[in-house]
């Protein structure tokens, strides 16, 4: 699919979401309006049902919003119809979530390179990218184990290597660690912000954990219904 050359990661304009609940409409998100370039890693925070998870989904194609228009790389995704953005999410997106999402029957090694194989990615060549990556993440001994061998953290090592291998666009990471101990969790933060930083990649990331906030090049907040900076003074956005 063509993308402008120098088109921002994100771009979104009057973005607004709102869910039906019987004769209730909840209003999650409202004129919201964001840009942010290509190569950033952006921290999302925002209590218990302020919309995170719902303004990951936007920005992968997995929901559509209300109204308003969400361009990821240039490609405007609500001009899209409902196959191209499938494909649009399988070919440019990497989605990693809390619970690791790993196929029980494949091996570690199948299970980083499916999605790609889907996206039609030549076979040899996936395998050697896919076992460099596994490297990369720490395992690279356990590209033929079966992902129930593995501990809670070697499982999300391997869901990032999974989204990681068709070099995604965008990578949305859903409270990634939410499921692992403090310690096994901000190892893997560390281990999927430092492998996005050398592949440029952007990286958007619902999280709590402070220490990996500190690292980001931007940190928002969803707040009744609202994309704020965050800081002391919860900022508007500028955008
Ligand atoms: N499909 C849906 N239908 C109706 N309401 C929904 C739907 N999805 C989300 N919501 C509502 O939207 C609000 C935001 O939910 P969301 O999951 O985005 O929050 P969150 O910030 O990710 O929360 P958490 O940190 O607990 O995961 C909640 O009030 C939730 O009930």
């Amino acid at each position: 699919m063509a993308e402008a050359p120098q088109a921002a990661a994100i771009e979104l304009r009057g973005l607004r979401k709102r869910f039906q609940e019987g004769d209730t409409e909840r209003t999650v998100l409202e004129s919201v309006d964001l840009v942010i370039p290509p190569g950033q890693f952006v921290v999302l925070l925002g209590q218990s049902g302020s919309g995170k998870s719902t303004l990951l989904h936007l920005l992968g194609g997995i929901d559509s919003p209300s109204s308003g228009s969400v361009c990821i790389g240039g490609v405007d995704l609500t001009a899209l119809d409902e196959r191209r953005r499938t494909l649009f999410r399988r070919d440019r997106i990497g989605f990693i979530f809390q619970f690791f999402n790993l196929i029980p029957t494949l091996s570690v090694l199948e299970n980083v390179t499916l999605p790609s194989e889907l996206a039609g990615l030549p076979r040899p060549a996936l395998e050697t990218a896919a076992l460099h990556l596994l490297g990369q993440v720490g395992l690279a001994d356990r590209a033929s184990t079966m992902p129930d061998r593995l501990s809670g953290g070697q499982q999300q090592r391997v869901a990032i290597a999974r989204a990681l291998l068709h070099q995604p666009l965008l990578i949305l990471a859903d409270e990634p660690t939410g499921n692992l101990d403090e310690h096994t969790g901000e190892q893997v933060l560390r281990l999927l912000v430092a492998l996005t930083r050398q592949q440029g990649r952007t990286l958007i990331m619902a999280t709590h954990n402070a220490a990996i906030a500190e690292q980001a090049d931007r940190v928002l907040r969803v707040q009744e219904g609202h994309l704020l900076e965050a800081g002391p003074a919860a900022a508007p956005l500028t955008a």
